[in-house]
């Protein structure tokens, strides 16, 4: 780094523009502490015993964030998201949703409860990258089993930290979702990064295909009686339940046991056909990562069974569900993820605070008449629920099952399980 930078980086610690950048004005260096973005460079202070920047996050708009890595080291590409949950970073590395996607959290504060073997959403971690503040550098819980760096470099996903959190927050908030480009690789010039930022796009790309099973499986997990909270909307009677695997969280399948149901899980591509010949009392569309527009072959499939079974979609599910019906689906400026989202059930006037992960949402004004909105989002005013009644369909466009998230919205499995009671004794 130029003397001359070092000098306006110390003035103002903030922002500076790269002095030898062919295009000064599309790149700018933005550090939480000019330390951290600029002591590898200074003669004679490189040998510092602590860890110094070494990793960059680079963002479409031109903007380079210097930081520090852990996990695995690399160069990825990602839209950035920003998620505000408190707690249960496990529950959201492993939330197959976020594929494509850096996971960047609000919280300033992660990995001091380490990483159990109870707390994983799926078999694997499918988001590009996690970007925070500070790494715990230590951990302390009577559940853990390793520490989140070990656990990231294990499965071969970058972190970062010492980032400025709140200004990409910030930034995201103000000019919509980013992709970005984190990199440890020094050879990789800054425009390179930039360049790959650049021609990169999350929208229109299948991302199911790449998470769901491969095979059918059953599933019998309940919730662990230790953690069990919900005794009611059971029945005793067990409901055969086929769930759809968008890039399925384990807690809806976890759920589902916990109330009752029978469960088979089956891939993105299944036929309806071999679905509606097992003849379930339900079929579960569930959560899963990227735009419902890129994957007409889900949407076709949903509506095969539409009418012919009850339907309960999840996020993914919900999304393709509202276009099954006819409706269309947008890309939010920078969508819900988080634990703290405050939604209306319109049928009971009650208020829920629900665990949400999304950049796409359904225009309830697209949808066909007879369809219902029953849960709006009250930070935004967007459609958080459908209701369909003359087919027998109830969807949320957040996390009924939460993992991690409170568990206000968790009556819609006994919601779903009283959908398929009426209609197995009416059939
Ligand atoms: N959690 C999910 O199912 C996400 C749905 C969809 N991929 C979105 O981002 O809107």
């Amino acid at each position: 780094m130029a003397t001359a930078a070092f000098n306006l980086a110390l003035r103002n610690p903030s922002t500076f523009i790269l002095p030898k950048s062919p295009n000064p004005t599309k790149l700018r260096v933005c550090t939480l502490r000019c330390s951290s973005a600029t002591a590898d460079a200074v003669p004679g202070l490189s040998e510092r015993p602590w860890k110094t920047s070494d990793a960059r996050l680079v963002l479409e708009d031109g903007s380079i964030w210097r930081a520090k890595s852990f996990g695995a080291s690399g160069t990825q590409v990602g839209e950035v998201v920003f998620n505000t949950s408190l707690t249960g970073y496990q529950e959201i590395l492993t939330d197959p949703s976020y594929a494509g996607q850096f996971v960047l959290m609000t919280n300033p504060h992660i990995g001091n409860t380490g990483v159990n073997f109870d707390d994983e959403e799926s078999k694997q971690c499918f988001l590009g990258g996690l970007v925070i503040r500070s790494i715990s550098i230590s951990t302390s819980n009577w559940r853990c089993a390793e520490t989140l760096g070990d656990y990231l470099a294990e499965r071969n996903i970058m972190g970062i930290y010492d980032v400025d959190t709140r200004a990409i927050t910030r930034r995201l908030r103000q000019d919509g979702s980013l992709v970005g480009v984190l990199s440890t690789e020094e050879s990789k010039t800054d425009e390179e990064l930039l360049e790959m930022s650049r021609s990169w796009d999350i929208v229109g790309v299948d991302l199911i295909s790449g998470v769901s099973c491969k095979e059918p499986y059953e599933w019998v997990d309940k919730t662990n009686s230790e953690w069990e909270f919900n005794y009611s909307g059971r029945d005793g009677e067990a409901f055969h339940v086929v769930a759809y695997d968008f890039g399925i969280k384990h807690n809806i399948l976890r759920r589902l046991a916990s109330h009752g149901c029978k469960i088979t899980v089956v891939p993105s591509t299944w036929p309806a056909s071999e679905i509606l010949k097992r003849k379930p009392d339900g079929v579960l569309f569930s959560n899963g990562p990227g735009d419902p527009s890129a994957v007409p072959y889900a949407v076709e499939t949903v509506k095969e069974i539409l009418g012919k079974v009850p339907v309960f979609g999840i996020c993914m599910g919900h999304q393709l569900l509202g276009q099954a019906l006819g409706g269309k689906t947008f890309k939010m400026k920078f969508g819900h993820h988080g634990g703290n989202h405050p939604v209306r059930n319109l049928r009971s006037g009650h208020v829920e605070i629900s665990a949400q992960n999304h950049n796409y949402a359904v225009d309830p004004a697209s949808l066909p008449e007879g369809v219902e909105v029953t849960h709006v989002n009250l930070n935004d005013g967007s459609c958080a629920g459908l209701s369909y009644p003359a087919q027998n369909i109830m969807s949320l466009q957040y996390h009924p099952e939460a993992s991690p998230g409170p568990r206000d919205s968790d009556y819609a499995f006994g919601e779903f399980i009283k959908l398929m009671k009426k209609v197995k004794v009416n059939a």
